[in-house]
């Protein structure tokens, strides 16, 4: 392990009309808080400037015009064109709204009543569909939701990304999306929330109970901390972690066991989380499942009684402990413990092995994975001759850098996480994989120097987390000139912006742009949630 002169990172080997208004800035400071979970400051603005302006617990006749990004309904009040969003409208619902809150120029009202349906209107199978932070959008068909999340990629990239309509049609830059092909028990990792308060719904709250009825392990209800909507089953999850759940719910709450779930208030409880990961024996090809409960100190004897329900589920290979001792909500343990089994599980993805621990980061639906890393690969177009070099920055476990590398010289990971660190340097030698440095540091503190410690890559990858690329990369990436950008975005409206950045400069700043954006592949990786990814093409222009 060296350490890198300059900046302290660590080498270790191994079309809407009121988006218009947004297009003069596209900083990260600037973007409509809907848009970007990160600022506050711009708003959507209306088609004309108006005085009108709802009254907090105003009641509105509302059609849903279209989903805007994550997943809020967007509409407009008649006769003004004032902008509100509504959690859960779906587009074509006519419904009644009540205004909530006001957000800068638009306000946000919830649902009171449907009128009449959305277009696409389908049964949602889940019992909790209609309240679940997980899943906004079970009743818009999936066809309707894949057809939405494309048409905002679309928007975003020509009203923050500043391309052209006809220059993305042109040069057939904008590709379809590409669906999910299971659309249910897709995810591998589901993390649960032991509560003391128990969210009900509005007409449920008169059945509100005291002590342990109140108790509930399941998910949080949107905009509640400190209450959990109780979950006996999500079909989210694969069928072996819905056996844990249950198994769970069946007796957790048992007062002869004297568990308690963790007040956010006191600070007083055990049970914090139970988090569910599942992957494969990379041999065998079944299912196996990790199990981690994080508490709030170390008392192994009181999951004993869980322990042996649990562990007689099959596909149970690993019970972990995470204490977490802080008064923070946090799912990372301070200290961890095998309570039974492996303290790891594995997967596969795209031929390669790898090793899984209960906080390690890795693709949260790995059948989607497959599919989104072939598309890297595919972007990325490595000759395979091995003469070529690859940075991959916000490396994570190194997943996408070591898929690369069979067919590279050398690739070089960079990653804020020293844990995911040291996982990709373990899933490089679990793979026998040599040519592959992974650096642990923090890619929004670059200075001048970084860059000195490996050689001018042929091809950079570029997976940012939510907030997108800081300006420091994103003027490093200009400088340095490698042939070829893949940048794999979660957030098209900040995946805009940068591309915006690298493509046209940065007037302002002086800072000329000198990319040609080749392609932008929306993938859904997360059925049902208004999540998108993108893989994007640039190359030297
Ligand atoms: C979207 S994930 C991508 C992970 C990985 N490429 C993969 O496909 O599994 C973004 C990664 O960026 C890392 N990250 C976030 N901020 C960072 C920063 N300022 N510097 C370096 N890495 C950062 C996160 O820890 C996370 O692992």
């Amino acid at each position: 392990m060296a350490t890198m002169p300059g900046h302290g990172l660590r080498h270790v080997t191994t079309m809407r009309p009121w988006l218009r208004t947004f297009r003069s800035s596209t900083s990260l400071a600037s973007l409509p808080s809907h848009f970007t979970e990160d600022s506050e400051q711009a708003q959507p603005k209306t088609d004309k400037p108006s005085s009108y302006f709802p009254k907090r617990g105003q009641t509105l006749e509302l059609v849903c015009e279209s989903l805007a990004f994550k997943g809020k309904g967007m509409c407009k009040v008649a006769d003004t064109g004032f902008v509100v969003m509504c959690d859960r409208a779906l587009p074509g619902e006519r419904f009644i709204g009540r205004v909530t809150r006001r957000k800068g120029n638009y306000a946000e009202v919830t649902k009171v009543k449907t009128i009449s349906p959305h277009w696409d209107f389908v049964d949602a199978p889940c019992e909790y569909a209609s309240y679940c932070g997980g899943c906004k959008t079970q009743n818009l068909s999936y066809e309707a939701q894949v057809k939405a999340k494309e048409h905002q990629v679309h928007e975003l990239i020509i009203h923050f990304g500043k391309f052209s309509q006809t220059e993305l049609e042109s040069q057939s830059i904008m590709k379809p999306i590409v669906p999910c092909e299971i659309q249910f028990h897709y995810r591998n990792k589901m993390e649960f929330s032991f509560g003391s308060q128990k969210w009900l719904p509005r007409e449920s709250l008169m059945d509100r109970q005291d002590g342990s009825d109140n108790y509930a392990l399941g998910l949080h209800a949107p905009g509640f901390f400190d209450k959990v909507l109780n979950v006996d089953k999500c079909l989210l999850q694969s069928e072996p972690a819905n056996m844990v759940l249950a198994a769970v719910q069946d007796c957790w709450r048992d007062p002869q066991l004297g568990l308690s779930p963790y007040n956010v208030y006191s600070h007083v409880g055990f049970l914090k989380h139970l988090m569910l990961r599942t992957g494969r024996n990379v041999k065998t090809g079944i299912p196996e499942l990790m199990v981690n409960f994080v508490t709030s100190s170390y008392k192994p004897e009181l999951l004993q009684p869980l322990l042996g329900k649990i562990s007689a589920i099959p596909e149970v290979v690993s019970i972990m402990n995470n204490v977490n001792t802080s008064v923070g909500n946090t799912s990372l343990g301070e200290m961890e413990y095998t309570l039974y089994g492996k303290s790891s599980i594995t997967e596969n993805l795209r031929g390669l092995t790898f090793q899984i621990s209960a906080n390690s980061f890795f693709q949260t639906n790995t059948h989607q994975a497959e599919v989104l890393y072939k598309l890297i690969e595919d972007c990325a177009g490595l000759r395979g001759d091995g003469s070529e070099v690859v940075l991959d920055l916000f490396c994570g476990t190194g997943t996408i850098g070591l898929t690369l590398a069979r067919r590279a010289k050398h690739v070089y990971g960079y990653e804020i996480i020293p844990q995911a660190i040291a996982d990709a340097c373990l899933n490089a030698k679990l793979n026998a994989i040599q040519n592959a440095t992974f650096i642990q540091g923090d890619l929004n503190k670059i200075d001048e120097s970084f860059g000195n410690n490996f050689p001018k890559p042929d091809i950079v990858i570029s997976d940012p987390n939510r907030p997108g690329m800081h300006m420091k990369l994103i003027r490093f990436l200009l400088k340095l000139k490698a042939q070829r950008i893949v940048y794999v975005s979660c957030n098209p409206a900040t995946c805009a912006r940068d591309l915006d950045y690298l493509c046209h400069g940065v007037t302002e700043k002086g800072i000329e742009g000198c990319y040609k954006l080749k392609s932008i592949q929306p993938v859904d990786m997360f059925p049902h949630t208004p999540h998108i990814e993108c893989v994007c093409l640039l190359e030297l222009s």
